[in-house]
């Protein structure tokens, strides 16, 4: 498949210059953004990559490293996430609070903050250097050194994260919180923090693609039976509310950030990222979502 034809294509039919949406504005700090940029990176099965626009460019990755979370947690304690949390699509923005007061503090799924957090409250609970073994799981399933947490954000989202601090408190109150709130804010905020481009974030996407191992070295980050896991949560919740219209649109397991990102596979295909920081109105890059949607149609290769 020639990707940079369709590349080329797509960059043609979307007009970069369309304004719809808005940077994120609520964590100070990523306010700063040029909302001009975009990117975009695929990674095929046969190690070739593609790429376009500024797509060696680091951004917040904010909310797609949910996923490595995910995955990082399921590789220390298996099926019992699962006592802590559910696997369905929560039909809320991913900073809803109504649904975990109803529910008794059980999150919908690991994708919403609510999620998110009791994730990090079982990774710092269990490592011994928890950022500093997240980044390193991050770094080795990237196949690259040369990623970082921003400082700047995280102590900006410390600093505005009133929500955040809200949702673990009240997750403290039902008990599914087991250590300090603030150590599993902090790290929560570091994770989210950390910055990569779209063609690092392809390349740590094909793990899910490559049925939970990489590509180069073979090495397994995870079983094939927690990737294809992984792979259905984020068809069903990887977008929020809007997972149903990215299903519906585009067609492929992802997991978008509020930076902007989206992170996508097509399993045993390839992996693809994408980057455009204007968001619309339930936190999904707008053109991230249109360029993806291009690329499934125009391929006309889909799961379904
Ligand atoms: N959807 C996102 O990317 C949100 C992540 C952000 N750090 C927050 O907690 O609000």
């Amino acid at each position: 498949m020639d990707y940079n034809s369709i590349f080329e294509e797509i960059k043609r039919e979307i007009n970069l210059d369309v304004k719809h949406g808005k940077v994120a504005d609520y964590i100070p700090e990523l306010a700063h953004v040029d909302p001009n940029k975009f990117g975009i990176s695929l990674k095929c099965m046969d190690g070739q990559s593609f790429s376009m626009g500024d797509a060696d460019e680091k951004f917040s990755a904010q909310s797609i490293t949910k996923v490595f979370s995910l995955a990082l947690a399921m590789n220390h304690f298996g099926q019992k996430v699962w006592s802590r949390m559910d696997v369905e699509p929560s039909g809320t923005s991913f900073n809803s609070l109504v649904l975990l007061e109803y529910e008794q503090g059980i999150p919908r799924n690991p994708f919403i903050n609510s999620g998110a957090l009791v994730i990090a409250d079982m990774l710092v609970e269990k490592l011994e250097d928890p950022k500093g073994e997240f980044l390193e799981f991050v770094r080795n399933m990237t196949g690259s050194r040369d990623i970082d947490y921003n400082y700047k954000v995280a102590n900006s989202e410390r600093d505005h994260g009133f929500r955040n601090r809200a949702m673990a408190n009240m997750l403290k109150s039902f008990g599914n919180i087991k250590g300090d709130v603030e150590d599993v804010l902090d790290f929560y905020f570091h994770q989210c923090s950390i910055e990569m481009s779209c063609k690092q974030l392809a390349d740590a996407f094909m793990v899910f693609s490559n049925k939970g191992s990489m590509l180069g070295t073979k090495e397994k980050i995870i079983t094939k039976q927690q990737s294809q896991r992984i792979n259905a949560l984020m068809l069903t919740c990887g977008f929020y509310d809007e997972a149903g219209e990215f299903a519906f649109r585009v067609g492929l397991p992802g997991k978008s950030g509020v930076g902007g990102g989206i992170a996508a596979v097509y399993p045993s295909e390839y992996s693809v990222a994408v980057w455009s920081p204007r968001l619309n109105k339930l936190g999904n890059s707008v053109l991230g979502m249109k360029t993806l949607e291009l690329l499934t149609t125009k391929t006309g290769m889909g799961i379904f």
